[in-house]
């Protein structure tokens, strides 16, 4: 296939065309679909610089270009600036799911490193090993044309008797971070870039707020240290939590009607009871599979039940969550990375960041929920936890592409947080018949396209 001036494919001559394989076809779809959302001032991937004016090294300009991105995203046309810039500024950044935050944040690592010195001076912390392992695979790739050393902080990575890791960057999950520090596995006294990934997640209080701030702690006081917060939500109740983490940080927002990306077509199905749901699961799995799709339960155990029954009724899924242990977890998401299986079964453990570009579909079988303590309802009904739609539903449309979500519900209660969630987001989610399964798949089909 011929690319224009500006990189992009062109479309090839009729009979070409088509000869081309089916993969050929999507990406030269994908391509010429990004390439007109690049040049819309509305969309997030919109940008009117090229990566060579945004002051990188030229040996990560080879790395860009190596893993085929040809321009800048919004967020990185306006985050890598201020990012770069002399001296060092925090930096609170929001864009929406699949925007191209990693490349923004893995390139300031790359380039604040000095590489002559074998001690860890930038790290980074993400609420998953699942996307932890994400964000290494993006700094090896960008990195590729330097001579920058990593390493991990995830469970049962370093051997029990490591000692002085002499990598340059560092990505883990908080409670592993603070081990390695505490035991004096990582030398801190260098670091000079800090990173939360999902940092809204990082930071709540409900969730992984105190590790993280332990770890912020344990960082050398009084030295230049870049914070640096990405997100595609930023609630309220952490936004003032955020600009004290990250004082005096450089701010890029999103306004509430922008969270999520258009590309993402929502759907919900109502069905009868917890059983029809299953029901209309299997029914679905054809279309599942025609790309690959993720289905998310509230709890670890619905999504070990649905997966063994499917299996046991001769359909091929995988299922993943925070109770299996590291070495399964990983196989697992490899699996499914490298298209192995296409179905995969899961929690909010990866809700968030996980980037894999051919999954098209996204199911909630159950809506996402707060828990109790963050349950601020006055009916005393369960809330949706809107940021985790968010993020759920974000898993598809990466970088332009088209996905739909599928929400279920099943009573009144599932029926009000769904309205709740429409509300919050702005979006429309449209009802798609049950009782017509050929409708059903049509309907679908047209809007994955
Ligand atoms: N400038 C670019 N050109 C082409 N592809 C890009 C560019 N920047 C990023 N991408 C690709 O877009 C996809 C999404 O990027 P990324 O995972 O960084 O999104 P994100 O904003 O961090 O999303 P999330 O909020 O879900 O974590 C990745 O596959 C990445 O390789």
């Amino acid at each position: 296939m011929e690319k224009d001036a500006d990189g992009f494919y062109t479309a090839p001559p009729a009979a070409a065309a088509e000869d081309a394989s089916d993969l050929v076809k999507s990406t030269f779809q994908v391509h010429v679909t990004l390439a007109d959302q690049q040049q819309n001032p509305d969309s997030p991937l919109y940008s009117v610089k090229t990566f060579e004016e945004l002051g990188l090294h030229g040996d990560l300009l080879k790395g860009i270009f190596d893993m085929g991105f040809t321009k800048p995203s919004k967020i990185q046309e306006r985050a890598l600036p201020l990012l770069l810039r002399n001296p060092p500024q925090n930096m609170i950044g929001q864009s929406q799911s699949g925007t191209g935050k990693t490349a923004a944040f893995v390139l300031t690592m790359l380039s604040r490193v000095d590489f002559t010195k074998n001690k860890p001076q930038a790290l980074c912390l993400a609420p998953s090993r699942e996307l932890a392992r994400q964000i290494m695979s993006v700094v090896v790739a960008m990195g590729k044309f330097t001579p920058v050393q990593t390493e991990y902080a995830i469970k049962d990575n370093l051997p029990k008797g490591a000692s002085n890791v002499t990598a340059h960057i560092i990505v883990g999950t908080p409670g592993t971070m603070i081990n390695l520090i505490r035991r004096k596995v990582i030398d801190v006294t260098d670091v000079k870039v800090f990173v939360l990934d999902e940092a809204d997640n990082m930071l709540d209080q409900d969730g992984l707020g105190d590790d993280t701030l332990r770890v912020k702690n344990m960082l050398p006081r009084g030295k230049e240290m870049q914070i640096i917060l990405f997100s595609a939500t930023f609630p309220d109740h952490v936004r003032a939590f955020a600009s004290k983490f990250a004082p005096n940080a450089n701010k890029i927002e999103l306004k509430r009607n922008e969270l999520s990306v258009d590309s993402i077509r929502q759907f919900y199905m109502d069905c009868r009871d917890e059983e029809h749901k299953y029901d209309i699961l299997v029914s679905l799995y054809h279309l599942l599979t025609i790309g690959q799709s993720i289905i998310f339960c509230q709890h670890r155990h619905t999504a070990d039940r649905i997966s063994q029954r499917m299996t046991a009724e001769g359909h091929k899924v995988a299922s993943l969550h925070g109770a299996k242990d590291a070495s399964e977890r990983d196989t697992i998401i490899d699996g499914f990375r490298e298209g192995r299986e296409k179905v995969l079964i899961t929690t909010n453990v990866i809700a968030r960041g996980i980037d894999i570009q051919q999954v098209n579909m996204v199911v909630n079988y159950d809506l996402p929920l707060l828990n109790e303590r963050e349950n601020h309802g006055d009916r005393g009904d369960q809330r949706p936890d809107i940021e985790t739609y968010i993020h759920r539903i974000g898993r598809t449309g990466r970088f332009g592409r088209k996905g739909i979500s599928i929400n279920f519900v099943h009573d009144k209660k599932t029926w009000a947080q769904m309205q709740e969630i429409e509300e919050a987001t702005g979006k429309k989610i449209i009802r798609v018949e049950t009782d017509d399964l050929d409708a059903m798949e049509e309907q679908m089909k047209k809007a994955m396209k």
